[in-house]
């Protein structure tokens, strides 16, 4: 089969061999890798590690490789939004799977196991603020996935259908995505602590996930349409912004993620809880135990 070639305007390369928008060379990428929003989060991650190795800023995207108890890690932040995920996923791809010398695809390619330890909203009564909500499934309210070739392969489309049916959908949003996290990885940092949940990955932290301020939304029944709805025993939990993109395009190019939250927003009781950045620290403990 002919390689696959990428052109200096498709993948963009810097001057010093890193990768455009992450400054990160091949050499520097980790095959586990922690991805969090908050840039703010990668040193909290990085001060358990017992050796670093680089330690990279370029705009939202802090990256530092090191070791946790003989593991090798990548931290890494992508910022905010599903529009960050496929700058961040694809260009951790390229470093893993583009020769940059050559710009052709590598033989045999690698699957990285792609973490991201983030912070969310809850949804159901038995998910309070300090819950930590592992995704089984994502819902993808931000539309990135349908641009990508294969989507359907990779969705559940069945959940899909009743999900859009359940919503009574307006078009006019885009088509929601409904995609799995990776089963192995899935167990493996879930544990038998963590709830496992349906998470929705939203396209904006207030009207897209039903908060309004002082403009109406479009459906003032989303949020009570979504903590009714029941799909083969799978209710959603938490509303965040990265996951579906991160679990699909991962899904599409041979990667295995998963995401964990906490919850910090309690959107059924009206709470927040702002002093979280201390209790975050459990689940990320726990995420470099069992990556
Ligand atoms: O705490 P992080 O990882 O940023 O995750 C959540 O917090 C941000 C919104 O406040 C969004 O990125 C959302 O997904
Ligand atoms: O309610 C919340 C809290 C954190 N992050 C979100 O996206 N939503």
């Amino acid at each position: 089969m002919e390689k696959k070639y990428f052109a200096e305007s498709e993948l963009i390369i810097n001057k010093d061999s890193s990768v455009f928008h992450l400054h990160v060379k091949p050499e520097q990428l980790a095959d586990k890798v922690i991805l969090v929003g908050d840039p703010g989060r990668v040193s909290l991650v990085a001060s358990h590690f017992d050796e670093k190795e680089c330690d990279i800023h370029n705009r939202e995207f802090h990256t530092i490789t090191g070791r946790y108890k003989n593991k090798r890690i990548t931290v890494l932040s992508t910022g905010i939004g599903c529009d960050n995920i496929d700058i961040v996923v694809n260009e951790l791809d390229a470093l893993a799977n583009i020769d940059f010398k050559t710009r052709y695809e590598k033989s045999p390619l690698k699957s990285l196991t792609l973490v991201r330890i983030g912070t969310c909203g809850g949804l159901q009564e038995y998910t309070p603020e300090g819950t930590y909500i592992a995704s089984e499934k994502s819902i993808g309210f931000d539309g990135l996935l349908n641009y990508y070739a294969g989507r359907n392969e990779v969705c559940d489309l069945a959940f899909e259908e009743a999900f859009v049916k359940h919503m009574n959908w307006s078009a006019q949003k885009g088509a929601p995505y409904v995609i799995d996290s990776d089963e192995e990885t899935l167990n493996r940092i879930a544990g038998n602590d963590m709830v496992r949940g349906v998470t929705i990955s939203c396209g904006g932290f207030f009207g897209p996930q039903g908060r309004v301020l002082r403009v109406p939304l479009a459906d003032p029944h989303q949020n009570e349409k979504i903590e009714n709805f029941e799909y083969n025993g799978h209710r959603i939990t938490n509303f965040e912004m990265e996951s579906s993109a991160l679990h699909g395009l991962s899904k599409l190019m041979g990667h295995k993620a998963v995401t964990c939250c906490m919850v910090i927003a309690n959107r059924r009781a009206l709470k927040a809880n702002v002093e979280y950045k201390n209790s975050i620290d459990g689940l990320i403990e726990t995420v470099l135990d069992r990556i």
